[in-house]
Formats: structure tokens, C-alpha cells, sequence
């Protein structure tokens, strides 16, 4: 069978895109292994597939894998990228668009080659939990954006132990069975900060993870009594914006914004 593709990025996370409106794909973990392995495929971290909305609470449904195969709840730059994708393969062309996930219903803004998506409110909220790593206790914080996150701050991003202390947090019995993705944040000034993650699922770093970048910031809100919007330099260069409605320690209103860019279109055979 031929299948068609579209290859897209928001801030350097990259995705492969498919029309499957029909339900003609399957997608297995190893058809999603083989679309995103970088040598043998297309490449990617991760694919999302159009769906109908069955239960009719939003307008589209989509269907997201990370590059293992694994089925992820949410994915904030991907959401970006699906909203364009929308437009492109349907017609879509109201400004917004709604659509739902395992982690819930996302609406998404168009404003030119930016979407900004208003997330689901986080959930499972854990600060200055401590856990004891092979180089010692390390002082972190837990929130889910729609996927789980740990969040760490830094002296130095660019000096974080990502490839060693990320898989460590990562598998951590604190944040069994599914994990957690694991986010090292730097403070560059009131407002704005640096983000390396390290992605449960790609096991590894990304160029860039929207539901981190979020976890982050809302976590700097928290610690820090910082106000919105927070911007947030990510390791491919981009900066997003992550602008909220707080009532105390509740977040009412959560949104992400930055770009989501097509690359190419092709086919292949699976
Ligand atoms: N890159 C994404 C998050 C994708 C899911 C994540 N790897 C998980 O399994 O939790 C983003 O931009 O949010």
C-alpha cells in the first residue's frame, strides 16, 4: 500500500502527518517505528493521524504516537502542527479549531504561520518532591500539561546532564508505571526562561516539547510568582509563549503559542 505523508515541525519537534479520516491505516508500533526511524524511514518523533470525532465533543480527532510506537495523551507542538494540517487536507477555514485527545479537548487559534492552542487545565500538580538519583537527592517538581512532566531548574541549561540525569528521572519508580518526560529549566530573567527536555517515548532529547515548555513555565509561575505570558527559549532556537489565567495556585486557562511549519509532502510504501 502507498502512503501518503506530510512531514511537519513545530520548533524543530518533528512529526509525520496522515489523512486517515477513513480508518484505511493502521497504525501498529512497528508501521510508527519504521515511519520515524531517520535512516530506514521518513523520520520523526512522532506521527499524528486525522480522525473523525466520534463522540462528536469537538470538531476533529487525532491519533498521536511518539517515535517508539507508544501512544502519547497530548502533544503541545504537535497540536500546532495538526491545526495547519487540518486546513490544508480538509479545507478547513473557520479561525479555530477544536479537537480531541486522549488528555482532552484542545482548541487551536490560527494567527498566520503561529497557532496558539489553549491546553487542558494540568493536573497531578507535585513541588519540591526529592529524589534520590545516583549523584545524589535532586530537588524536582511534577505537573501533567496532558502529558506527564518533571521539571528541574538549572544553573546552566546548556551544562545539564540531560542524556544522563533524563533517563534516570524518567524510570524513576516515583513516576512508574507509564514515566514521566523530564525538563531542565533555566532562569535567563523574570519572564523568560530556557528548556531542554529530555521525551518519554523518543527517549532522548528533543529540539523542542510544547506540553514541557508549558510544564515549565507554569512551574516558574508557581515557585517564582511570576506573571503571564512566560516566554521560553527551546534547544532548536525557538522561542514559545506560554500565557495562563491563575486563581490562587489553580490554572483556569492555559495557552501555548509558536509555529508549526510543513517541510515536505511524499509517499511511501508500507
Ligand atoms: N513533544 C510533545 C510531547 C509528546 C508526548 C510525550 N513524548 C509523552 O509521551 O509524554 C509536545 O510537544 O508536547
Amino acid at each position: 500500500m502507498e502512503l501518503r505523508f506530510w512531514k511537519m515541525n513545530g520548533a524543530g519537534n518533528d512529526f509525520i502527518l496522515l489523512d486517515n479520516r477513513s480508518g484505511a491505516v493502521q497504525l501498529t508500533p512497528a508501521l510508527v517505528q519504521r515511519l520515524c526511524d531517520r535512516h530506514r524511514g521518513v523520520g520523526a518523533d512522532g506521527v499524528i493521524a486525522l480522525r473523525p470525532c466520534a463522540s462528536g465533543r469537538a470538531d476533529w480527532s487525532w491519533e498521536f504516537y511518539n517515535s517508539d510506537g507508544s501512544c502519547a495523551e497530548m502533544c503541545g507542538n504537535g497540536a500546532r502542527c495538526f491545526a495547519r494540517f487540518v486546513q490544508r487536507v480538509t479545507g478547513w477555514d473557520r479561525p479555530v479549531l477544536r479537537f480531541e485527545t486522549v488528555a482532552g479537548v484542545v482548541e487551536a487559534r490560527y494567527e498566520g504561520r503561529e497557532v496558539t492552542i489553549r491546553l487542558t487545565p494540568p493536573t497531578d500538580v507535585r513541588l519540591r518532591l526529592v529524589l534520590p538519583l545516583q549523584s545524589g537527592p535532586v530537588e524536582l517538581h511534577a505537573i501533567n500539561t496532558g502529558v506527564p512532566h518533571a521539571v528541574l531548574f538549572v544553573p546552566d541549561a546548556d551544562q545539564a546532564a540531560v542524556g544522563r540525569m533524563g533517563p534516570e528521572i524518567r524510570w524513576h519508580p516515583t513516576f512508574a508505571p507509564r514515566g514521566t518526560n523530564v525538563n531542565f529549566v533555566q532562569i535567563l530573567e523574570p519572564g523568560h526562561i530556557r528548556v531542554r527536555t529530555f521525551e518519554r517515548g523518543v527517549e532522548g532529547e528533543t529540539l523542542a516539547c510544547g506540553t514541557g515548555v508549558t510544564a515549565s513555565a507554569l512551574v516558574t509561575a508557581l515557585l517564582y510568582e511570576v506573571p503571564s505570558p512566560i516566554r521560553v527559549r527551546v534547544q532548536g532556537g525557538d522561542t514559545l509563549r506560554v500565557a495562563f489565567r491563575r486563581v490562587g495556585d489553580q490554572f483556569e486557562e492555559v495557552y501555548l503559542t509558536g509555529p508549526a511549519e510543513f517541510v515536505f509532502e511524499g509517499t511511501i510504501q508500507i
